[in-house]
């Protein structure tokens, strides 16, 4: 066959994937080593950069092939981020980005099976904080590069990698700097593939086999803060109503009333499309024919807490603060919400839906920050990042048949980089499920060594299958 997925588009120097048993320790050996180091983001204001520099000096030491080689160019950026230059050989070829983070969110001990910073393996699994969210990704892409180099490989395709160190707090002093460097060079890149999506298993009701989704859109959040004042006095005199007893009835109608479900809209029909081939009588033809049964579909997804966040702006109540003492009238009492946009709403709607809903002018809304949905990038045949993904999950995992492109649910470092490209791919090359899921941000976060393994190899592939990417032929069409 021709296209791009056929062997005979190959260059003949291919590496092959495989890792001596020396390597394959030394791969999980540098992962815990990365975990240990606590590269916590507190709050805008506050992370440990001590441990942020510390992660500097570790992956300089981990990765002696990719700092000494002449083909890559380190720069640390505002500090604690870096960014990589890989120059390939042939320069009509456009480059393209693998990112990751370094920061993580904190983890307090309580819950843990082991400590959380400690970097354990436990019956084939890493723990700790990161194992997923995303030291992962930073030292399987930069394991991958130093195991090509080692091999003398040399690349044709120029690539990045970028490694912000505030993600999880906005990823404007690591990843916005970035951006704005390569702007600066004049760079546009074919696409850029992140973290934020997953080889998903048992996520979806019904359907045993493994689903690769792609996340080729992200949603917009809005960090709300509602707050009421009130004149402060004796409690032994209150008045009828209160700051808290006031919004904590805005806050839970709020709560009360969901946004809109929105399913239809943004990148899912496609999605089912997709997913209706996987499934047998009857559910196969409801998911083929969404026209029709859109309302019992989009109802079954608002069912469970992960589905229903593909299908609206999501309401999270998250910080609640109010009151000085048990005997004064409380003058002010705040709370934040966390809003995720779907892709098919704006900010400004999302906006005027609360207003409605709290229709209570003693409470005051301050816009913290907001940002809007992430434009749909491109998932057909002519789109390149979105085929190599595809072409490598399908040798590395063989096992997996079903790649589709999907929405992602939280937010990543991508948003800072969609002027230099309109090819986002969020997505991790590893198996997830709702409890690995639950791991992330949550307690006992870890990754299984074999799939850690699996994630090296990927990215030592996926390098190699960008190398050789032939643009696909333009269908012929028949006079
Ligand atoms: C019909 C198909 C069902 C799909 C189920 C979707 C499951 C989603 C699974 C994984 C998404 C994980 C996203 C992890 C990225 C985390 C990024 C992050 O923490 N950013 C910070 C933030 O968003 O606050
Ligand atoms: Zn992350
Ligand atoms: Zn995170």
């Amino acid at each position: 066959s021709t296209g791009p997925r056929s062997r005979e588009n190959r260059g003949a120097s291919r590496i092959p994937s495989q890792f001596s048993e020396e390597e394959r320790v030394a791969i999980k050996e540098a992962l815990k080593g990365a975990i240990q180091i606590p590269t916590v983001s507190f709050s805008h204001e506050e992370s440990n950069t001590t441990a942020l520099a510390e992660f500097g000096e570790y992956i300089r030491k981990a990765f002696p092939t990719v700092f000494h080689s002449s083909l890559v160019q380190h720069e640390v950026v505002a500090k604690y981020s870096h960014l990589f230059t890989v120059q390939g050989s042939d320069p009509s070829l456009q480059p393209y980005m693998l990112m990751a983070h370094i920061d993580v969110v904190p983890a307090p001990e309580e819950g843990w099976e082991v400590p959380p910073f400690s970097g354990l393996e436990r019956n084939g699994f890493i723990y700790g904080r990161g194992a997923l969210d995303n030291k992962n990704s930073v030292m399987a892409i930069l394991h991958a590069l130093e195991l090509l180099l080692i091999r003398n490989y040399s690349p044709k395709r120029s690539f990045f990698i970028a490694l912000g160190h505030d993600e999880e707090v906005s990823g404007s002093k690591g990843a916005q700097k970035i951006s704005a460097l390569l702007q600066a060079r004049g760079v546009q890149l074919a696409f850029l593939v992140d973290e934020g999506s997953f080889i998903l298993e048992g996520f979806i009701p019904n359907l045993e086999k493994p689903v690769a989704m792609i996340s080729v859109t992200e949603k917009g959040a809005l960090d709300l803060m509602l707050q009421v004042n009130m004149t402060p006095g004796h409690s032994s005199a209150p008045p009828k109503e209160t700051s808290i007893g006031i919004l904590s009835a805005a806050v839970s109608r709020l709560e009360q009333t969901p946004m809109p479900n929105m399913f239809g809209g943004g990148p899912l029909k496609k999605t089912m499309k997709l997913l209706a081939n996987e499934f047998s009588f009857p559910i196969n033809i409801v998911l083929r024919n969404l026209w029709l049964f859109h309302p019992i579909v989009s109802r079954l997804m608002e069912r469970n807490p992960i589905t229903n966040a593909l299908v609206r702006t999501t309401t999270a109540l998250t910080m609640f603060n109010a009151g000085v003492k048990v005997n004064v009238i409380p003058p002010l009492a705040q709370a934040t919400i966390n809003f995720r946009i779907h892709p098919s709403q704006t900010v400004h709607e999302v906006l005027e839906l609360v207003k409605n809903t709290v229709a209570d002018d003693r409470v005051q809304l301050h816009v913290l920050r907001s940002f809007k949905p992430l434009p749909i990038s491109p998932s057909d045949d002519q789109a390149m990042g979105y085929q190599l993904l595809q072409e490598t999950i399908r040798s590395v995992f063989p096992e997996v048949n079903i790649v589709v492109p999907g929405i992602c649910i939280a937010n990543t470092d991508t948003r800072h980089y969609a002027n230099i490209t309109n090819g986002m791919y969020r997505f991790n090359p590893l198996p997830l499920n709702p409890q690995d899921f639950s791991g992330i941000h949550g307690i006992n976060e870890k990754v299984s060594i074999q799939n850690y393994q699996n994630q090296v190899k990927f990215i030592f592939e996926f390098i190699q299958n960008a190398d050789t990417y032939k643009e696909p032929v333009p269908h012929l069409h028949e006079l």
